[in-house]
């Protein structure tokens, strides 16, 4: 199922946060959303979500969701969400016992997204038990669990330490080589969207329009940490973004 977002405004009130949005997120794609803070990265993952509808144009869902999909647009946050008292196996249980799954059932599903995200060993921790990038794991692995049509990650390793976040990036890397999902990725970090990001959006401050959409070709499995080409586009993004980025941080400033 593929989402293609189709001349999308938004307001508050008066507020006008995101204008004239078209673009497509594709099946099997990652599509990256980056720009300076406030211009609706956030707003638009809900949209797409269906938490909230539009001001103005649609949110098109085209074609059907995989089969076996209990939750065709799932999130991933950026401070995990689970819950504290329930294992491992427990949290990612709970998403499918919503859907009255359990049992033998719920435990085949259980151990596959265990098995992709590599925490078949650690079905019985606790939250408190797991680092930062477990835990981001385990959501990822719950998410999975729905088989979403498309995740909608908000920041999702931005709670994490430079080397967890790269550790993190090589399991996406990994988890999406192995098997292809589609994700809209909010992210602030321009090295996450390039090594992650089959496209990019590239927002103007707000109200957030396209400002450029990158396309990079080269297979996600082949982007290493410090490649030329992708330290390119990254210079290229921020080029872009380092003016307006700078005025958003002083409107912060001054409300
Ligand atoms: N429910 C709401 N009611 C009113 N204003 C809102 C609401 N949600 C967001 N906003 C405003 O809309 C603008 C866009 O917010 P949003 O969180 O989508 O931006 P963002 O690009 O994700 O920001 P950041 O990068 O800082 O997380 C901001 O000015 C924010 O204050």
């Amino acid at each position: 199922m593929d989402i293609r977002l189709d001349a999308i405004s938004h307001s508050y009130g008066g507020t006008e946060v995101l204008r004239d949005i078209s673009l497509d997120i594709p099946t099997g794609k990652i599509v990256c959303f980056v720009g300076p803070s406030g211009c609706g990265k956030s707003t638009l993952l809900r949209l797409i979500g269906g938490l909230e509808r539009a001001t103005k144009g649609r949110v098109l869902q085209l074609g059907t969701p995989p089969a076996g999909c209990l939750n065709p647009l799932t999130y991933v946050f950026q401070d995990f969400a689970l819950l504290p008292w329930r294992t491992v196996h427990g949290n990612i249980s709970l998403v499918l016992e919503d859907h009255g799954i359990k049992g033998t059932a719920a435990d085949a599903i259980i151990s596959d997204v265990l098995a992709r995200t590599k925490l078949s060993d650690f079905s019985n921790a606790l939250p408190r038990q797991l680092s930062g990038g477990m835990k981001q794991r385990v959501a990822i692995a719950r998410a999975l669990a729905v088989k979403p049509a498309v995740m909608l990650m908000d920041e999702p390793l931005s709670a994490l330490d430079s080397q967890t976040r790269e550790l993190l990036m090589d399991d996406l890397v990994g988890l999406w080589t192995r098997q292809p999902f589609t994700a809209a990725y909010v992210t602030h970090n321009l090295a996450e969207a390039v090594r992650l990001g089959h496209r990019i959006a590239v927002l103007s401050r707000r109200p957030g329009e396209i400002r450029e959409m990158v396309e990079i070709d080269m297979p996600l499995a082949d982007r290493s940490h410090g490649n030329p080409e992708l330290e390119q586009i990254q210079k290229h993004l921020w080029d872009m973004m380092r003016d307006e980025a700078r005025a958003a941080d002083e409107e912060l400033i001054d409300v």
